[in-house]
């Protein structure tokens, strides 16, 4: 964090589960500041993509707060303050199910601008977008079942960034990706992140590309395993492996 300014996203001791079941996250506090990258590792099931959805105000947790630039969460899902959904830009690991199978990619990527009354700004910034994340027109004209998974998430990148979101939080992002791919979207995420200043949350399996991507790694335990109520454990890049390719 520099100086004084508030973190960009706070989980303050978050509990969270599913149906009132035993939670998968316990008394789990994180933070990340304005301009800083976190990768967020641990075993399959033990919560990762939970966190990312509390997050993303896209899961209430049973107890706890999230803060988004300090203001403390005032929904979740579609009654999440607008100022505060629009603030956080997601993408997920599989885009078939984030995507609408009816839209074309164009009218994907500019879904953001025109559902926040920006319809009007749509064409400019969709071919901003497009050409950072590598998608020609071609491509921009066909619908989610004409391209590959790649071209796909390309898309979904440049949705999540089409609002210019303070925070982006990327879940499993590469997981079904290629290596060009997965480079290429590190690339445009980073680049974003660096000239916005926005804090980024990068969720997955893979510790070698997030400790390279990422300023600090931090682990969840396996799911039985203790929770202390303190900051998760959290582990910085190695000076000397500043790239991502
Ligand atoms: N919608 C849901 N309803 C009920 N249980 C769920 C739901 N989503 C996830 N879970 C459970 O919550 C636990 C944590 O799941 P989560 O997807 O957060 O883990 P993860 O660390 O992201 O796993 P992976 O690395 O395999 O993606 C798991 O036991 C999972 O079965």
């Amino acid at each position: 964090m520099t100086g004084t300014a508030l973190p960009a996203l706070e989980l303050d001791s978050v509990t969270a589960g599913y149906q009132r079941r035993a939670p998968v996250l316990r008394d789990v506090s994180l933070t990340v500041a304005a301009g800083e990258s976190v990768g967020l590792l641990g075993p399959s099931g033990c919560g990762k993509s939970t966190l990312a959805k509390v997050a993303a105000l896209l899961h209430r947790p049973y107890a706890g707060t999230v803060r988004l630039g300090g203001e403390p969460a005032g929904g979740w899902r579609h009654r999440a303050p607008r100022a505060q959904r629009t603030a956080v830009g997601v993408v997920f690991q599989q885009p078939r199910l984030a995507a609408d199978p009816r839209l074309t990619l164009a009218a994907l990527i500019a879904e953001p601008l025109r559902a926040t009354g920006r319809g009007a700004q749509a064409t400019e910034r969709v071919a901003q977008l497009a050409q950072a994340v590598g998608l020609g027109d071609d491509l921009l004209a066909r619908r989610p079942h004409e391209v590959s998974d790649g071209q796909l998430q390309r898309a979904c990148v440049a949705r999540a960034l089409a609002l210019r979101p303070r925070v982006l939080v990327c879940d499993e992002m590469t997981a079904m990706l290629d290596a060009s791919t997965t480079a290429a979207l590190v690339a445009v995420v980073e680049d974003y992140r660096q000239r916005s200043g926005a804090a980024l949350l990068a969720v997955g399996h893979d510790r070698a590309l997030l400790e390279r991507w990422c300023d600090r790694t931090v682990a969840l335990g396996a799911v039985a395993g203790p929770r202390d109520g303190t900051e998760l454990r959290s582990v910085p890049r190695a000076p000397a492996d500043r790239s991502a390719g």
